[in-house]
Parts: structure tokens; C-alpha cells; sequence
């Protein structure tokens, strides 16, 4: 199956899934003097219950925190969407060393890591519906940037000595996370896609501008993790972004001048 390797990496990903070279691909690169302030855009309205906080499973391409959203009660109002997503799950995505991970990137630069808060549009039944529609998906990007510990992060860290090797998963419950947004949440939005297969062109993109904080142990944390199941050859997980795709002519909005 697909993956971050030199066999089954980015590059190769259109084989199986064309839509790889569609016209609304993510990530892009932001280049914050191009992207266009648009007063008409509304602040994003975030609203978390940590009681709706599930479990954490390493996935095999990222790990993730899994959310119940048989209700609005973690949801994302306002912003450049119309309606109610609600909140799914959330990730992350991170690099080999501390100079690369992010999947965006703001005018050329990568950032150590980047987390996605991952939401759907409640106008579909299920998010897997959702999935598959242009204005099914609303992603918010968060960048983390070396700095730092970060103690609101380290709960998270904490839980992936249970979750070593893929398909492995626990508890985790209790958890806000919005204790991991940063004090600004001026945003960039932009047409796009799910960061991997299967690649579909429904995500409204919302990438904060302003990065939270990361030290460089907790990154080494990250990279404990395995792509790889108990009992295959073991393989650390890191370098588990996709690089930036063609803008191919589309906008990208500034929340803020
Ligand atoms: N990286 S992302 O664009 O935020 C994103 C958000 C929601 C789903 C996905 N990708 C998938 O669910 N792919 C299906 C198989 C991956 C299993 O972890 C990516
Ligand atoms: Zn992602």
C-alpha cells in the first residue's frame, strides 16, 4: 500500500490515485504576500467538549485522536465555511530532523510539524460521505516550530508509548483540543484536498498563521513511533508529509492584513 517510502512515496501516489495531479491538490506553499486579505471572511468559531474525546491509534501513516461526533458538541462555525463541521479527528505529520515535517509551507519555509484538526460538514450524514463531496471537509493546519516544550502537546506524547507499532490503540479520553491552538487564529484558506490517498478534492483548508511551540525532545518523540506493525522489520515514522502541490490558479485568502 501506499506510503512515505522511496517505493510507495508521494511520487508514486498518482498511479493508483490520478486525482494525485487534479486541480485542487494539497498541500501548498503559502506565500503570505500573494494570499489576498478578504474582509468578508468571519472569525473561525471553534467549540470543543473534551468529554467527546475517544481513543488514540497509530494509523501506520501518522497517529491519530479520534473524536465522537455523533453530536455538534466539537465543532468549527464560521471561518470561510457556512454550516456546521464537526470535529472527527486530529494528527499530525512530522519530519526525520527538526528542519522539515510541516506539509504546508509559508513562503518556502517548513515548519518541524504540523497538526490538522480534521472536520466534517454536517449537511452529509457521515463523514465518510462527507469525504467524498467538494464542500464535504474542513481541515484547520496548525504549524509547531521548534521552541520551547510544549506541555499542552506532551499529554499527547505521553499516550504513544501504548501505541508503538501500527494498528495499535488505547483510551484517551478527557482531552481539549483546543488547549493546542495558538493565541492568534488568523488564518489562510484555500480549496483543496486530503493530504493522502486517497487524495479527494474536499477540504476547505484553514492554515493559522501563527505556529505553536515544539521543543526538539518532543519531536524525538514523534519519531518513536512505527510505521511498521509488532513483528515486521521495524521502520520509525517520520518524513510523513507530502511535499507542496500547483496552485493551478487557485486563490489563497488572507483572515487578516
Ligand atoms: N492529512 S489530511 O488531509 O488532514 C486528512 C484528513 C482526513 C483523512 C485523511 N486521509 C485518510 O483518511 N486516508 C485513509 C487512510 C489513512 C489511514 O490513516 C487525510
Ligand atoms: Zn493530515
Amino acid at each position: 500500500g501506499w506510503g512515505y517510502g522511496p517505493g510507495n512515496g508521494p511520487d508514486k501516489w498518482v498511479e493508483n490515485y490520478p486525482i494525485a495531479d487534479g486541480p485542487r491538490q494539497s498541500p501548498v506553499d503559502i506565500v503570505p504576500g500573494e494570499a489576498r486579505y478578504d474582509g468578508a471572511l468571519q472569525a473561525l468559531n471553534l467549540k470543543y467538549d473534551p468529554g467527546t474525546s475517544k481513543g488514540i491509534v497509530n494509523s501506520g501513516h501518522s497517529f491519530q485522536v479520534d473524536f465522537v461526533d455523533d453530536d455538534d458538541s466539537s465543532s468549527l462555525k464560521g471561518g470561510p465555511i457556512s454550516g456546521t463541521y464537526r470535529l472527527r479527528q486530529f494528527h499530525f505529520h512530522w519530519g526525520g530532523a527538526d528542519d522539515r515535517g510541516s506539509e504546508h509551507t509559508v513562503a518556502g519555509t517548513k515548519y518541524a510539524a504540523e497538526l490538522h484538526l480534521v472536520h466534517w460538514n454536517t449537511k452529509y450524514p457521515s463523514f465518510g460521505d462527507a469525504a467524498g463531496q467538494s464542500d464535504g471537509l474542513a481541515v484547520v493546519g496548525v504549524f509547531l516550530q521548534i521552541g520551547s516544550a510544549n506541555a499542552q502537546l506532551q499529554t499527547v506524547l505521553d499516550a504513544l508509548d501504548s501505541i508503538k507499532a501500527k494498528g495499535q490503540q488505547t483510551t484517551f479520553t478527557g482531552f481539549d483540543p483546543s488547549v493546542l491552538l495558538p493565541g492568534s487564529l488568523d488564518y489562510w484558506t484555500y480549496d483543496g484536498s486530503l493530504t493522502t490517498p486517497p487524495l479527494l478534492e474536499s477540504v476547505t483548508w484553514i492554515v493559522l498563521k501563527e505556529p505553536i511551540s515544539v521543543s526538539s525532545d518532543q519531536m524525538s518523540k514523534f519519531r518513536s513511533l512505527l510505521f511498521s506493525a509488532e513483528g515486521e522489520d521495524a521502520s520509525c515514522m517520520m518524513d510523513n508529509y507530502r511535499p507542496p502541490q500547483p496552485l493551478k490558479g487557485r486563490q489563497v485568502r488572507a483572515s487578516f492584513n
